[in-house]
């Protein structure tokens, strides 16, 4: 299986070679040349297997021509062994044909978890093939880097670099980041949003020589692994309410769209989706450029669901790339046109293309505190904010279009990691599970840096080639 770049400019890649590029030398994002179909068979079959062996399945089409069968498996099992429930990711009934996919029960309480233990023992699998070390960068806005760090910081063969933005992720996600301790581990907080962290860390790969220098490798959903990874939990779930015979639709609280593009996968695979709802906070792009077919880039606007305080849905691009027919030639002109002039017009036809898919909804701050209440209220279930915006998405969806399948929401966090605005919303301040007990008080380690890519790059050399120390710093509230 090869890899290409949604811009059209780059060779194609080996998964491996995937695996360890993250971002396409071209600016794109890697997709493979075709997608495996699943048969119906194959997927009924999945019931009453365990995560491992559905991941194994659906995965493997993907890598077998470079990852043995012995080796994938001892991988995948080593990934979800950690995982606090023993079905991994299971799915709690809300309402009448509402239902929440439990992605939170990884060591870092996020659905980031599923991708990143796995993506780590990938990337060491690879590392260690080729006897070379690498600098592994991401950006947060908060899940992907604490569960970044807890994959790769026992790895020798890396240095961890996250950026994230300064005072804008919670309290317990900071501390994730910031106390692990370990050596090769660099918690980097940036006076700017997470789309300037975000930028700064595509700018690291569009900067040949020092990627080469620094053999950089992306953890975020950039990296085709990542979304590969997270298509596995759309089969579980679906399989687990009655598909192949009975399509589900799925609602996935959305920032950077890798989450909600894994589920477009699941279904170019084959497993019967009806719809994929894309559910964002007041953070609107995507229902906006759905509703009226134009891409264009507000101001972030903070919110008490802060993974999704996202603008530039990176991942779009993907999707953008698919419903256009694999149209590299203007994908790349519509990228020129966003770095330009910060929007661009989806075409009739990609973007018809796209409704016939999706639907799109954004949550008010309002409605997410009455969501996160009305759960706690009626079935006694604490839901994270993130995850309230899906449930307050769904409610609608439900409404716009009858309840025709089961709807599934994607349970993106643990509500402990955001106990503010449980609080707020509930009265109760949920607690951390016992494995996090301490992290509160353990002294942290980070460097505030300027929104400066040369400040950045400057900072990353000095600490790779070992001529800085870190300096722990007293967390800024
Ligand atoms: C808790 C949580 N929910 C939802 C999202 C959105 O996921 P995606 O960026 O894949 O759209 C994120 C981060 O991205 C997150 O951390
Ligand atoms: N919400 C994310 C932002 C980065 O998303 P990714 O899936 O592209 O890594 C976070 O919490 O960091």
């Amino acid at each position: 299986m090869k890899y290409i770049s949604t811009r059209g400019e780059a060779a194609p890649l080996s998964f491996t070679q995937t695996l360890l590029a993250g971002l396409a030398p071209d600016g794109g994002l890697y997709l493979p040349q075709d997608y495996p179909r699943l048969s119906q068979e194959e997927i009924a079959g999945f019931a009453g297997r365990s995560y491992a062996e559905v991941a194994e399945a659906v995965i493997s089409p993907y890598v077998a021509d470079e990852i043995a069968a012995p080796a994938l498996r001892g991988m995948i099992e080593a990934a979800y062994a950690s995982f606090r429930h023993p079905a991994v990711a299971p799915l709690a009934q809300l309402d009448d044909n509402l239902f929440t996919l439990e992605l939170f029960h990884g060591p870092t309480l996020a659905f980031k978890d599923l991708a990143m233990q796995l993506l780590a023992r990938l990337v060491e699998h690879a590392l260690h093939a080729r006897g070379q070390r690498a600098t592994i960068v991401g950006a947060t806005s908060g899940d992907t880097g604490a569960a970044a760090i807890e994959a790769f910081s026992g790895l020798r063969q890396v240095d961890v670099f996250i950026l994230y933005p300064h005072g804008r992720v919670s309290e317990v996600q900071r501390r994730q980041m910031t106390t692990v301790g370990a050596d090769n581990v660099h918690a980097i907080a940036i006076e700017g949003s997470f789309d300037d962290a975000q930028a700064a860390v595509k700018a690291l790969f569009n900067n040949p020589p020092l990627r080469e220098k620094l053999n950089l490798c992306g953890v975020n959903s950039i990296n085709w692994a990542r979304i590969l990874a997270q298509t596995v939990y759309y089969f579980t779930s679906a399989v687990a309410l009655g598909a192949p015979y009975r399509p589900v639709s799925f609602v996935t609280p959305t920032g950077n769209f890798g989450d909600v593009f894994a589920g477009w996968i699941a279904k170019r695979m084959g497993l019967p989706v009806d719809r994929l709802v894309i559910a964002t906070n007041s953070n609107d792009i995507l229902p906006r450029a759905l509703a009226s077919g134009a891409y264009a880039l507000g101001e972030v606007r903070p919110t008490q669901s802060p993974s999704m305080d996202i603008q530039v849905s990176s991942n779009f691009e993907r999707l953008l790339f698919e419903a256009s027919g694999r149209d590299a030639p203007t994908i790349r002109a519509k990228m020129a046109q966003l770095a330009q002039s910060r929007s661009f017009d989806i075409d009739a036809g990609a973007l018809n293309a796209i409704r016939a898919d999706f639907d799109a909804f954004s949550v008010s701050e309002e409605q997410t505190s009455q969501e996160i209440a009305r759960l706690w209220r009626e079935a006694r279930y604490l839901c994270d904010p993130h995850s309230a915006v899906g449930v307050s998405a769904a409610r609608r969806e439900a409404l716009s279009r009858g309840a025709r399948t089961p709807l599934v929401v994607l349970g993106t966090a643990h509500a402990a990691k955001f106990p503010d605005a449980i609080e707020a919303a509930t009265g109760l301040r949920p607690e951390l599970p016992p494995h996090l007990a301490g992290l509160m008080e353990r002294p942290e380690h980070f460097s505030v840096l300027p929104n400066d890519q040369g400040e950045i790059e400057r900072f990353i050399r000095a600490a790779v080639s070992g001529e800085t120390g870190r300096e722990p710093q007293k967390a800024a509230s």
